[in-house]
């Protein structure tokens, strides 16, 4: 499926004349197979900050992707597009697997020997809107990109991976001094000014607020679907508006956002024309490492308390509470229903835990399952997307419904985002808690401001209180609104 080779050299940096081999192997390759190859060559470095890297390579014009989480100490960053595809329609995630299957094919892969460094390899990142019947959105129905610099980091090592095309006019000497060049400058990133610790000042005009009656009377009238049996959940979200004279700092928003959601996984994700979705989403879709998958059931929520007791009290009473175990419950059948359908064996406790987030508290059963069959990352996500824990039971007439009574696009919010590795490693989030900002200056209102969209949703099922689900939007609003300003 793809090319591997194996260096002899241990060193950090590789060896110039065995990389200017297989550079020069790929351009023999490109001239019999008479198409364009790709070069993907992984360098262990020190461990680096992505924001670091981010600020001074990063730019408005290219793709890019950035996932952090600090809990379990690590983050990959992808910079810029060596190939890309952007899909529209239904099948998007099964064209998108063919589309990583295909550049998979042209790919030659250099990896240091004796070194199994973390994050190595090409990587392909994916975004898909929440619908795959999108409407008018900055982001495409599904985007796939290889990107030219990825930079990660788990625990103290850090890798660069560089992918690079290679065709018979290619000059292989100047495309290996540019390689050295740009790794060296990847790997002072962090020597350089940086603003990550400069105090974003812009003046923020104050919010739109929610149209909390529309929103309420969403909720009322989705009870009394409920109430008829038409369906049993669904999640309702809103969108707020902010607005600012000054473009929005994306990198201090990713830096705020990591360090006020240190449990939750910080993501962004960038369409080369300005506009950036970003947030900190608690919410993993899956993951797979080393065929095992993890996947999570989150659902149901309860503020976190002021002081020890108010927020064991808080905890227990969400433990207890059947309406929210009924909510919960939802998820994790569809989850685990829909990996049984796939062949797997999930497997999970019987009760949920409590997942406690720097300012509200989810029920949450993580599932794992091994992965015997062949199955591809994105046949996973195509089976789980959207879950009950976004959508509602059942998945079709809650989608139907959202379309109703939300007045905004969801775009890229609630839906799939991760990366895809050679191996067929995986991490996909659900981007929940997040926003969109603008950067770019063709796109500013004509009273000259630039917009930041802020969603978040709940879950409503029978039983649920429209001023509880209304406070919890805010709440979850709330914590994203503090990162931007
Ligand atoms: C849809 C969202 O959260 C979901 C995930 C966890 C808990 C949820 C809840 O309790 O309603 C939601 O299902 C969101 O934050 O926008």
């Amino acid at each position: 499926m793809y090319m591997a080779y194996l260096s002899s050299h241990t060193d950090r940096l590789p060896d110039h004349k065995e990389l200017y081999q297989f550079l020069v192997a790929c351009q023999q390759a490109s001239l019999e197979k008479g198409c364009t190859q790709i070069a993907s060559i992984s360098v262990p470095i020190p461990r680096v900050d992505p924001l670091a890297v981010l600020q001074i390579l990063g730019g408005t014009q290219s793709f890019q992707f950035y996932l952090e989480k600090r809990k379990e100490n690590e983050a990959i960053l992808a910079i810029d597009a060596t190939i890309y595809a952007e899909l529209e329609g239904i099948n998007r995630f099964q064209h998108a697997k063919t589309v990583i299957h295909n550049y998979l094919k042209d790919t030659w892969i250099w990896l240091q020997q004796n070194q199994t460094i973390s994050f190595s390899g090409p990587h392909f990142f994916c975004f898909f809107t929440f619908f795959a019947l999108n409407q008018p959105s900055p982001f495409r129905a599904a985007t796939i990109f290889l990107p030219r610099w990825q930079v990660a980091f788990r625990e103290n090592s850090g890798t660069v991976v560089a992918n690079v095309q290679v065709d018979p006019h290619v000059n292989i000497k100047r495309l290996l001094q540019d390689l050295y060049n740009q790794i060296a400058e990847i790997k002072f990133s962090e020597h350089k000014p940086s603003s990550l610790t400069r105090i974003n000042c812009s003046p923020f005009i104050p919010p739109k607020s929610i149209n909390t009656e529309a929103f309420k009377s969403a909720v009322v009238a989705a009870l009394n679907f409920i109430d008829a049996n038409e369906f049993s959940k669904i999640v309702l979200a809103n969108a707020v508006d902010i607005f600012s004279h000054q473009p929005f700092n994306l990198v201090h928003s990713l830096d705020n956002l990591r360090q006020r959601h240190p449990d939750c996984y910080i993501f962004c994700a960038s369409n080369g024309k300005g506009q950036n979705f970003l947030g900190a989403s608690p919410e993993r879709l899956i993951s797979i490492r080393d065929h095992l998958l993890v996947t999570d059931a989150l659902a149901g929520s309860a503020p976190r308390g002021r002081t020890a007791s108010e927020d064991a009290e808080f905890g227990d009473r969400l433990l207890g509470s059947e309406k929210e175990q009924r909510e919960h419950q939802f998820v994790l059948d569809f989850i685990t229903q829909r990996l049984s359908e796939l062949g797997l064996i999930p497997q999970y406790l019987p009760a949920p835990q409590l997942l406690k987030l720097s300012n509200i508290q989810h029920l949450w059963t993580p599932i794992q399952a091994q992965l015997f069959t062949n199955v591809h990352p994105l046949d996973i996500v195509a089976q789980l997307h959207p879950t009950p824990a976004v959508a509602g039971v059942p998945t079709q007439i809650a989608q139907e419904q959202i379309r109703r009574y939300e007045t905004f696009d969801r775009s890229l919010y609630a839906a799939p985002l991760g990366w895809i590795d050679y191996q067929g490693n995986c991490e996909f989030i659900v981007g929940i808690r997040s926003a969109l900002i603008d950067s770019n200056p063709s796109s500013l209102n004509h009273d000259n401001t630039y917009r930041a969209r802020l969603y978040a949703g709940a879950g409503i099922v029978a039983g649920s209180d429209p001023d509880k689900e209304l406070a919890e939007i805010q709440l979850k609003l709330q914590a994203l609104l503090k990162a931007l300003l």
